[in-house]
């Protein structure tokens, strides 16, 4: 798949302290790229650069396999953002504030504030005024905005901050609709794992403003590790049986109630029907994911996923 951002030994410092750190990062065209780290790993410097808002210290980025410098502003015209809160003017309706910011950027579209207003599902409110809206309603005309000049690039710095479970899915489904209907490449940011993990295709790791680590949703899922929990009594007889008659040796005792058993090739019944036909009580027999969150806290904390 084709780089359609790519950043090169990117660096920024402020006052001789380097904030961000020999970045390189690949976004593809098409993707949702997730962009995690704690507050003030330097998400926003990142995507800052990346929009000619902060120049780099050193390094280089490259948009549309284009080199971008101070000068470059044509490529802006193919990316729309959100950067920390959006704000609007709060005694206009929804319709207005676009109607403006299409006239800002030049677009003459009569049909584009409608249609980002129905993509985003507000059209129904296009004439309330801003100071009328909830924070979810904001978060979803600061993409209606975004996306109303039709670009090929999203940035989208914490749009899911703040939001309850209901806005945090409907944003989400939104993201994966702008993506596969109308094939917009996501650049998304969160400091928050669990929002962005199941809609993300790749996913970089900020830290201290280095990344620690960029590597697609789906080699995650493989570097993760899946496991048979069992919760028994008698956690020796549980061995003997899972050794002796099972032949399993990748299994870790977590405690005196807990096995976890790491073989794949033996089925869950297998396993609970030889425990039971030796006498051992089964409390509990579970299947479990090691989540993107242990492995992100993992990387971040240098292998303590409880530190
Ligand atoms: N203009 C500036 N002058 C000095 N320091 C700055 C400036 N902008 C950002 N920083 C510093 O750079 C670091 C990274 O900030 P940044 O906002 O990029 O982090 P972030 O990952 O987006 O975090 P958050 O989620 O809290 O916004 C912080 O320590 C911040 O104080």
């Amino acid at each position: 798949m084709e780089t359609i951002i790519q950043t090169h030994q990117l660096c920024k410092s402020y006052k001789g302290a380097e904030t961000i750190s020999n970045v390189n990062m690949n976004i593809k065209k098409g993707e949702i790229y997730g962009f995690l780290g704690p507050n003030g790993a330097g998400k926003t410097t990142v995507m800052k650069m990346i929009l000619n808002l902060v120049k780099p210290t050193s390094g280089a980025i490259k948009i549309f396999n284009t080199p971008i410098s101070t000068t470059s502003y044509q490529y802006l015209k193919k990316i729309g953002s959100i950067i920390e809160y959006p704000e609007f003017y709060e005694r206009l309706t929804a319709k207005e504030n676009l109607e403006l910011h299409c006239e800002y950027s030049g677009v003459n579209d009569k049909g584009a504030v409608k249609e980002a207003l129905r993509i985003v599902g507000l059209n129904s409110v296009e004439n309330k005024k801003i100071h009328e809206f909830s924070l979810g309603m904001k978060q979803r005309l600061g993409i209606a905005r975004a996306i109303v000049t039709k670009p090929e690039i999203l940035i989208l710095d914490e749009p899911i901050n703040g939001l309850d479970p209901i806005g945090i899915k409907d944003i989400r489904e939104l993201l994966i609709q702008l993506k596969e209907k109308h094939g917009i490449t996501i650049l998304i940011s969160s400091h928050i794992v669990s929002e962005i993990e199941s809609i993300a295709d790749t996913i970089g790791i900020l830290h201290d403003g280095k990344l620690l680590k960029e590597v697609k949703m789906e080699n995650i899922r493989k570097e993760t590790m899946a496991y048979l929990e069992i919760r028994i009594d008698d956690f020796r007889g549980a061995i003997k049986v899972l050794e002796n008659k099972l032949g399993i040796r990748n299994y870790e005792v977590v405690n005196e109630h807990c096995i976890r058993v790491f073989e794949q090739n033996i089925s869950q019944s297998q396993i609970n029907k030889e425990l039971i036909l030796s006498g051992i009580v089964v409390n509990g027999l579970e299947k479990q994911q090691q989540h993107l969150e242990e492995y992100f806290l993992q990387l971040i904390n240098g292998g303590h996923p409880h530190a």
